[in-house]
């Protein structure tokens, strides 16, 4: 796999971010390293801070196999974004060092889908994709997601749930190595988010992009995961192997794997209501 160099696609933005080799980034971002063949993310030593004492990240390391599913969890304002927007490379006004390899091909998707209201969802799912079959493969990618038939939508008349399968049709279409992923489920209602996770972890065995997922709910890293890590000081404080032979949150496994995250996140399981956990 590629290494060092890096194109940004995804959330609406096309254009290929600078490429930086070098081992040590300061504020004005870019992202470098030195290579490393058997990982699709290398981060070594990643500082960043916002003009506030103790910093958000601290010297963090962290390495992402190609074709894995990283989890991201932590307490509200630990970073978690931070992390995922510097290996987007879109921080580049954040003070900061460290050493981030990331692959050339790098999609992100947010909370809200970002599509562009004055383009058509096939449009915005091929924006700036330039290749011959860009109408095809995003034909494809919208059937993939389940929007087959609503390529001449306008986005304001997709669901919320739909918006965001536009989203990781746009993402996927363009068949990246690492795909970022900032609570992409977080607006959406508990069936769809079910749904959603389906979609992801199917679209995840058929393109085996490496992932990074941020989340605020234990369950969903858990259902999709292959590692679930947890930042605290600005470092990766946990780092769990999600060994499940299946998924179902009736396997006493998953009970035990969501308690020790939540006590991990220092909340107590048995004040939370309702089903869904979040931390
Ligand atoms: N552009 C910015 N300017 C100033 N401070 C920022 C900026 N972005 C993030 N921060 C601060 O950095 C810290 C980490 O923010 P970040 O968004 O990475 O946390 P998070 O773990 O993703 O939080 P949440 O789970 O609430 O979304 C917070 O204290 C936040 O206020």
């Amino acid at each position: 796999m590629a290494t060092h160099a890096r194109g940004l696609t995804g959330a609406g933005t096309t254009t290929p971010a600078p490429t930086t080799t070098a081992g040590d980034t300061g504020g004005t971002g870019g992202t470098g390293g030195t290579g490393d063949a058997q990982a699709a993310v290398r981060v070594r030593n990643l500082h960043r801070s916002f003009n506030k004492a103790g910093g958000v990240l601290n010297g963090l390391d962290l390495d992402i196999a190609p074709g894995e599913f990283v989890a991201l969890i932590g307490r509200s304002g630990s970073g978690k974004s931070t992390l995922l927007r510097a290996l987007a490379g879109l921080d580049r006004d954040v003070a900061g060092h460290g050493q981030i390899t990331v692959p050339e091909s790098v999609s992100v998707v947010f909370q809200d889908s970002r599509l562009l209201p004055w383009r058509r969802v096939l449009d915005n799912v091929v924006l700036g994709l330039k290749v011959k079959v860009a109408a095809e493969r995003g034909t494809q990618a919208l059937a993939e997601v389940g929007l087959a038939g609503r390529e001449k939508a306008w986005p304001y008349e997709l669901s919320g749930g739909e918006q965001q399968r536009a989203s990781l049709a746009r993402s996927l279409v363009r068949e990246p190595q690492l795909l970022l992923a900032d609570e992409p489920f977080g607006a959406l209602d508990a069936l769809t988010r079910i749904k959603m996770h389906v979609l992801l972890r199917r679209l995840c065995e058929v393109h085996r992009p490496a992932v990074l997922l941020v989340t605020h709910d234990v369950d969903e890293a858990i259902v999709l995961a292959d590692r679930v890590i947890m930042l605290d000081d600005g470092v990766v404080r946990t780092d769990v192997r999600i060994d499940l032979e299946s998924r179902s949150q009736a396997d006493p496994r998953f009970a035990e794997l969501r308690s020790f995250l939540l006590a991990e996140l220092g909340v107590n399981e048995e004040t939370l209501p309702g089903q869904r956990i979040a931390s």
